[in-house]
């Protein structure tokens, strides 16, 4: 039988480093990056009463919990690796904190496909309380390149 999925798109901008990165992404930079998540309902269809009737979720509810776990808290931030092996990644982080700047702090090394992995951790139960199951979830890091996690 067919499952059908609904996918909403977000982006933001935010800065890292890749400590231990042989070529340029050693060095501070940023992104706007574009994050798709896609989600099903436990039936794998679309519900057939009350005000989402038609659809898997209201986009409008898939948002509101994206923004809240997700967008909002990384938007314009520096995303901080707490391990880096790089001194001047804990320099830069302190000096921003001390400047009452924006700072994320992270326990893994800030690819892209760490992301993708910590943000379906974040989003996980939430969903599950709207009734939903995670398909995917991609995270863009340029217009080239993205890392995805697939449920089974
Ligand atoms: N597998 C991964 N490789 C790289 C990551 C990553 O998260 N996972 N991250 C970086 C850098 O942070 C940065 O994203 C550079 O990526 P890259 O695609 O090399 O960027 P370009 O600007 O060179 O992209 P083009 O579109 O090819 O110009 C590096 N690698
Ligand atoms: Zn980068």
């Amino acid at each position: 039988m067919s499952q059908i999925s609904v996918t909403k798109s977000f982006s933001w901008d935010m800065s890292h480093m890749l400590a231990g990165h042989q070529g340029q992404c050693k060095n501070l930079h940023g992104h706007t990056y574009q994050l798709e998540v896609e989600v099903v309902n436990k039936a794998g269809q679309v519900q057939e009463v009350g005000p989402a009737r038609g659809m898997v979720v209201d986009f409008k509810d898939l948002k509101n919990i994206v923004k809240d776990k997700i967008v909002n808290r990384l938007d314009h931030a520096f995303l901080y690796w707490s391990k880096s092996t790089a001194d001047v990644e804990h320099q830069i982080a302190q000096l921003l904190q001390e400047n009452d700047r924006k700072v994320v702090e992270v326990d893994f090394r800030p690819t892209a496909e760490n992301m993708a992995q910590h943000f379906w951790e974040l989003l996980e139960n939430d969903l599950q309380e709207l009734g939903l199951k995670l398909a995917a979830i991609r995270v863009w890091e340029t217009e080239t390149s993205y890392a995805e996690v697939r449920g089974e």
